[in-house]
């Protein structure tokens, strides 16, 4: 495992990386931690000493370790068994479509299937739901969400309890929901998806929250807060708006991995991956980063891409992990999911732009996503 921060260097070079540290914020309160922890010197021949002071460093910076990713993804993606049936490999949903936007709530559940989920629905406005229904017949797609423009006041209250009716036949049976891709911001089916949050919480369902889902949690943190099955996935907006939320601060760059750390627990302990550059993540106890290389392309609908991964290795991990022994050091499901999720998109993402270079856009990315789960666990 490397270590992040310019740390990722053998112990004989750890006085150097150290040294090049030495003006870092980072760095002073790691030397304090050190000093605290009472350990002297960097000496490379004490394996014992240097194992403290990198725990210490890790233990006082929430310096993230860049996870083991292609291992991690291996680890939880299941075999082709014969003997299975069709939804043992994955059932999603995707909560999101409204009138403005189609492609995202497309983007979610068509990467989930092409990642290898058995089934992916899709619950959007009836507005959205045709255009969503022709972009594949491979989507099960529901038209049942509403927005203010079209439900009278008066009509509201029924309405909302016939949308979580419809929603309720479905619920129990999901392996794990995403929640906001192309939702829009409309209070009424903003409302309406609440109750569902709320709802699906009581089942133990894991959710996925993004895009405009992020909207909605950021002004409610009581859907989400303390709910162990909940993962954020925020970009670099939606993560500024949650930190000024709820640590009444800005993001500070320099202290990333403590920040996310803080915010995470903040949060109750939901897990929160932070887009990016490198993906930061964390689930209030760890941090880990995700940094492998991706694509220069910043088109639309790449984010819409990673919920949906993260909501279909977020399923396998929590199978393999009440069925089988783990060989892998994290058993948090919702960790091991975001660092699967983010280390296919950003190797799928690698791929298109390889082809496409500047004309990669995100459906050329979906094309992808095969092609770097085969490289990573090939199936003969
Ligand atoms: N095809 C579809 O249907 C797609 C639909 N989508 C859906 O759209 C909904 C809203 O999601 P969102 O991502 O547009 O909202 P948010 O993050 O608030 O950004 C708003 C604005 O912030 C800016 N901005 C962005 N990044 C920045 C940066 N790094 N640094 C600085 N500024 C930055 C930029 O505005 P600019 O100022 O550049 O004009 C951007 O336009 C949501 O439901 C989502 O799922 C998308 O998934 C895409 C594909
Ligand atoms: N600067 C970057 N360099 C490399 N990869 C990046 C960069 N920024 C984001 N990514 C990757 O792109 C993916 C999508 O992140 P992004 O920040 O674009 O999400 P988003 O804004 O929510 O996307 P969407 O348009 O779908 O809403 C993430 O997996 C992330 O790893
Ligand atoms: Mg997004």
């Amino acid at each position: 495992m490397l270590i992040k921060h310019g740390l990722n260097c053998g112990f004989g070079a750890k006085k150097n990386c150290i040294f090049m540290l030495a003006s870092s914020a980072v760095l002073r309160r790691q030397q304090l931690v050190i000093r605290c922890l009472g350990v002297g010197g960097y000496s490379d021949h004490n394996t014992n000493t240097n194992q403290k002071i990198m725990q210490g460093i890790r233990f006082m910076s929430g310096a993230s370790l860049e996870a083991d990713a292609e291992n991690v993804v291996r680890a939880i993606t299941p075999t082709l068994d014969p003997n299975r049936h069709k939804g043992q490999a994955g059932k999603i949903a995707v909560i999101g479509g409204c009138r403005e936007y189609t492609g995202a709530p497309y983007f979610a559940a068509i990467s989930a299937l092409k990642i290898g989920a058995d089934l992916s629905h899709v619950f959007c406005t009836k507005d959205a739901a045709s255009v969503i229904k022709s972009y594949s017949p491979e989507l099960i797609v529901h038209p049942i969400l509403e927005e203010s423009y079209s439900v009278r006041d008066e009509d509201k209250s029924f309405i909302s309890e016939m949308v979580l009716g419809e929603v309720d036949k479905w619920m129990e049976r999901f392996d794990c929901l995403v929640v906001g891709p192309g939702l829009g911001r409309d209070p009424f089916l903003l409302d309406c998806v609440s109750k569902i949050i709320k709802h699906v919480r009581q089942f133990n369902v894991p959710i996925v929250i993004d895009g405009d889902g992020l909207f909605l949690i950021t002004n409610c943190l009581d859907l989400v807060s303390g709910y162990p099955l909940a993962v954020l996935t925020p970009n670099i907006n939606e993560y500024k708006r949650l930190v000024q939320k709820v640590l009444s601060c800005e993001v500070n760059d320099e202290d990333a991995h403590e920040q996310l750390l803080s915010l995470a627990k903040r949060i109750g302990g939901v897990t929160i991956l932070r887009k990016g550059k490198s993906d930061l993540i964390s689930d209030g106890e760890t941090v880990e980063s995700v940094s492998i290389y991706g694509s220069p392309r910043r088109c639309g609908g790449q984010g819409d891409i990673l919920s949906g991964s993260v909501a279909v290795f977020l399923s396998w991990a929590r199978h393999v992990i009440t069925s089988e022994n783990l060989s892998i050091s994290s058993k948090n499901p919702t960790m091991l999911g975001c660092i699967a999720g983010s280390t296919l998109m950003r190797k799928a993402a690698s791929f298109a732009f390889e082809n496409k270079k500047r004309s990669t856009l995100t459906t050329d990315i979906i094309e992808c996503l095969g092609r770097s789960l085969q490289d990573i666990c090939p199936v003969p």
